[in-house]
């Protein structure tokens, strides 16, 4: 009974924000996006500007958890320092007794999760490298500033008219900043460690569910990726490499270094 009670309470005091809500007397909640575990995600209108903007509201219930609470502020913390077009920028915040909200820009666009299992779109492998080398040219950036995402996959990854934008920054940490990650199974760890190698393994994996998007399983016996999607030795040898199956790349200028190549390497062959 008493279980009973304390969950009709968390289920009153999580409900999200209903449309028209007023954040910091200007921000005019939409409608909810996602509800993660600490957080709930809004699509907002700023009253001011007339724009669209993204409102992220620590979960009330959360407020008083520690590791809530630091999810919140380090998020705020990592969105704070960055500072690129290609990535939501963050436009204020309010921390008082109305709750602990993060506002910041709305990116209009599609997922590579939207375009792949709504839109149909298949990628074969010149657009994976394309894809590729637009994606590590903003990751390269925020590893620069001592940031990894950590959690990069096809939902956090958009499309705006041809431009890539990386969201969600609430797994980001900045390099070296470490923390447990007992109890997780092995590919979680790989994702979560505090390095730029934990970036370079998520994206090989991006670029895998890119290339199966293209594929048409012509067996039922189940096979590797390399038996299946039959790439080119070059670009089997980079992902392998990023998956740190054969090696691993120290960064992601070595890794544009080699995909580039790649590129060239098709381009030449065009102009001949
Ligand atoms: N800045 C943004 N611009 C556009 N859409 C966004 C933005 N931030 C988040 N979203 C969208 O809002 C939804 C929820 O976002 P968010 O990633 O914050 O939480 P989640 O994925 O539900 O949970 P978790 O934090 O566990 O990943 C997702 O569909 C995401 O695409």
């Amino acid at each position: 009974m008493k279980h009973f009670f304390k969950s009709i309470q968390r289920f009153l005091m999580d409900r999200p924000l209903r449309q028209g809500v007023l954040i910091k007397n200007r921000y005019e909640i939409d409608r909810v996006l996602g509800m993660g575990s600490y957080g709930i995600t809004y699509l907002a209108k700023d009253q001011k500007l007339g724009t669209q903007v993204v409102v992220k509201q620590l979960r009330n219930t959360k407020q008083k958890l520690d590791q809530g609470m630091r999810a919140f502020q380090y998020e705020k913390k990592i969105l704070a320092r960055i500072n690129h077009p290609q990535v939501p920028q963050l436009l204020d915040v309010e921390e008082s007794s109305a709750g602990f909200f993060i506002i910041m820009d709305y990116i209009n666009g599609k997922t590579f999760e939207d375009l792949i299992f709504e839109h149909h779109y298949k990628y074969k492998e010149e657009d994976v490298v394309q894809i590729l080398l637009q994606v590590i040219e903003v990751i390269e950036s925020l590893h620069n500033e001592g940031i990894v995402h950590r959690d990069l996959r096809i939902p956090n990854i958009l499309k705006v008219d041809d431009v890539i934008y990386i969201i969600d920054f609430g797994l980001a940490r900045f390099i070296g900043d470490d923390e447990q990650v007992e109890g997780l199974v092995t590919e979680q760890q790989y994702m979560r460690r505090t390095t730029v190698q934990s970036d370079v393994y998520a994206l090989g994996h991006f670029a895998l569910f890119l290339l199966y998007s293209s594929y048409e399983p012509n067996s039922r016996k189940e096979k590797s990726w390399e038996e299946e999607l039959l790439l080119s030795p070059e670009l089997t040898a980079i992902i392998r490499k990023m998956l740190q199956s054969d090696g691993y790349y120290e960064d992601m200028m070595h890794l544009k270094g080699d995909l580039q190549f790649i590129a060239d390497k098709k381009t030449k062959a065009l102009n001949f």
